[in-house]
């Protein structure tokens, strides 16, 4: 009988020494013979065993039980599947409705007896089945899959699902195309019924119409603005708001995460400055990047529609001028593709060719020592390097620190002495005198290079001490160039974990780029570290972030009484690990009002708090 799975060719496999059909033992699946299984099953075995998932133990899933009862997905799925429990009720089936990290939202269990089947196997609401923790099931394969799948008993990868059969249809967004969920059936291996597809795939139309009823008038407007847009312009497209985010083939095949935050961020300031168009420096190139804001019919702000048209070629335009390549100079720039970043470093490629004493200054944490390091690797990558920090009290002897700067320039060596605002006056002077005294004209002697903290509060002296120096470089703060964030933070993560494996995921990225940031790129590296460290060491997503970064990430100009409420419920949902119930009750409000001001005060939209799908 047709069960609605779409047909497959078996294939000989014995992924991850795991065997296949249903003859396998667990002795077998360790030297297993070459049987064959649907290609589908085949491929998902392959996947499970390149996650490193053992067969024979049983999975640690990720537990979270704390998400949105009130999500869209519950909201359109619930009174159909009720429906379609009560028609199986004193079946041996249970349904399952998984959200679209495979995380089981609710669950509707038919006989009593299937209970202890289903909780053996951890397949109870707050359990993920992503593939990649489970192996091969009937939630996390249709996800990786994105369509109906039936695993049969034997057919899983691991062995605690082994004495189960299901089967499991993606459930679509109607607007976006995009997987919202999995509605599954699951019974005992040998209860499998091949009527379980076409049964759970008409309870899906179902859902989805519904889903489509509960759909944001943002989001349609989104949607429909992008689908003309699609047909009018042949380059790339993006279609863009806090909720998601549509390309065309051409926008996808070519922008990573990366591109995607800085277009982000590029109509962001697009809107602010009530400009229509930018050129904006991407990994593939130059583009001329038009703005199309989308509103909704009420007139409220749906997102925006960028049409993207290449300017220059990769080879011409990589966002540093050809000069301060890394094969140039054996040294890697440092990351930003901002107007006010590319003149930092023109100047410092400028100043490297000469051999004058430098100041640097800008606010704390702007990376000014970075900016030193770079500028001496530069410029004479040959000679060696020393670092002064008169903030440093076991440094502070100032007639030593003269006294060893000296010696050391006089060596050939160059010298960075950071934080000359510590210095004494008189120190300053004969810093200054130093400097003075090491000419261009003297090709054995060193470079010196001073920092300062400089702010809006510095002081005269200091000011007429910087200004001596024959070049002088200002370093703008962070908030001057929040776009180069989606360039700093791979680097400040290589930094920080020593190896590139961990990246931020697009709502991150956003959240970061909405951030005041006063401690600057310091500041960063440190919300960085925790968030690495709150992290599997992969992807960071909002939730890892530390609070501090998510209060000040807010998207729209709140009162002060919406500003004060939203970081009340922030630091109250933080002290109670997100759960909702508990920060409802601290509160004394209600869940579902708790959940609307998580929506309306702009928290849950980038999903900063992880607290279930923004709707
Ligand atoms: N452009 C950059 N790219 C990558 N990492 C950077 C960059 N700038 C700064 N950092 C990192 O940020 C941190 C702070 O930078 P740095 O010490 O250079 O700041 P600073 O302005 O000299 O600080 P201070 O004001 O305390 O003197 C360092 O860990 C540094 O490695």
């Amino acid at each position: 009988m047709d069960d609605g799975v779409q047909a497959m060719e078996p294939t000989s496999v014995a992924p991850g020494g795991r065997a296949s059909g249903g003859t396998a033992t667990p002795e077998a699946r360790h030297e297993p013979p070459q049987l064959s299984v649907r290609a589908e099953i085949a491929l998902s075995w392959r996947r499970s065993a390149a996650c490193g998932i053992a067969p024979d133990k049983k999975a640690e899933l990720p537990y979270d039980p704390d998400f949105d009862s009130d999500s869209r997905l519950l909201r359109a799925a619930t009174p159909v599947v009720d429906r379609l429990a009560s028609s199986l009720a004193d079946t041996p089936t249970s349904i399952l409705l998984a959200d679209r990290q495979a995380r089981i939202v609710r669950r509707w269990v038919g006989e009593k007896p299937l209970y202890s089947a289903l909780d053996n196997a951890d397949a109870a609401p707050g359990f993920a089945f992503a593939e990649e923790y489970a192996g091969t099931n009937g939630l996390g394969t249709v996800l990786e899959e994105a369509r109906t799948v039936a695993v049969r008993g034997e057919e899983h990868y691991a062995d605690f699902l082994r004495h189960l059969s299901c089967v499991g249809v993606p459930i679509h967004n109607p607007v976006t195309r995009a997987v919202e969920g999995v509605l599954d059936i699951t019974c005992l291996a040998d209860d499998y019924n091949p009527l379980i597809p076409a049964l759970l795939s008409e309870s899906v139309q179902h859902i989805e119409t519904r889903l489509s009823h509960l759909s944001s008038p943002a989001d349609v407007a989104l949607v429909e603005a992008f689908t003309l847009a699609r047909r009018r312009h042949r380059g790339a497209i993006l279609g863009l708001n806090t909720n998601m985010i549509l390309t065309n083939p051409i926008a996808s095949g070519n922008l990573t995460p990366h591109d995607q935050a800085v277009l982000w961020d590029a109509s962001t300031r697009l809107a602010r400055n009530q400009r229509s168009e930018v050129s904006v420096d991407l990994t593939h190139g130059r583009y001329r990047v038009r703005c199309q804001p989308v509103t909704t019919a009420a007139h409220h702000p749906a997102g925006v529609v960028l049409y993207l048209d290449p300017i220059r070629s990769r080879h011409v335009s990589a966002g540093y001028p050809p000069s301060v390549t890394a094969t140039s100079t054996g040294s890697t720039p440092p990351p930003g593709r901002s107007p006010q970043w590319r003149r930092v470093i023109k100047r410092i490629q400028e100043v490297a060719q000469l051999s004058d004493p430098v100041a640097i200054t800008g606010e704390p944490g702007t990376g000014k020592l970075y900016l030193a390091e770079y500028l001496h690797e530069l410029s004479s990558p040959a000679r060696g390097l020393r670092v002064f920090n008169a903030a440093d009290p076991s440094e502070a002897a100032t007639k030593d620190l003269i006294i060893r700067v000296n010696e050391t320039l006089e060596q050939g060596d160059n010298v960075i002495v950071r934080r000359i605002e510590y210095l004494p006056t008189q120190a300053q002077a004969q810093l200054r005198a130093l400097a003075a005294t090491s000419p261009p004209s003297a090709p054995t002697t060193g470079r010196l290079i001073v920092t300062a903290q400089t702010t809006s509060h510095t002081h005269e002296r200091l000011e007429q001490a910087l200004a001596s120096y024959p070049h002088h470089l200002w370093v703008p703060p962070l908030a001057q160039h929040t776009e180069d964030i989606a360039d700093l933070t791979p680097v400040l993560l290589t930094q920080l974990a020593g190896q590139s494996t961990a990246h931020c995921s697009l709502p991150t990225l956003q959240a970061l780029m909405r951030s005041p940031w006063p401690g600057n790129i310091a500041e960063l590296r440190d919300a960085l570290a925790a968030a690495l460290n709150a992290s599997d060491g992969q992807e960071i997503q909002p939730h890892h972030l530390p609070t501090w970064v998510l209060k000040r990430a807010h998207q729209r100009r709140l009162s002060v009484m919406e500003q004060s409420e939203r970081e009340l419920i922030i630091e109250t949902l933080a002290s109670v690990g997100n759960n909702r119930t508990q920060a409802a009750r601290i509160l004394g409000i209600g869940r579902a009002t708790l959940y609307r001001k998580i929506r309306t005060l702009g928290i849950s939209t980038a999903q900063e708090l992880h607290i279930g799908t923004p709707v």
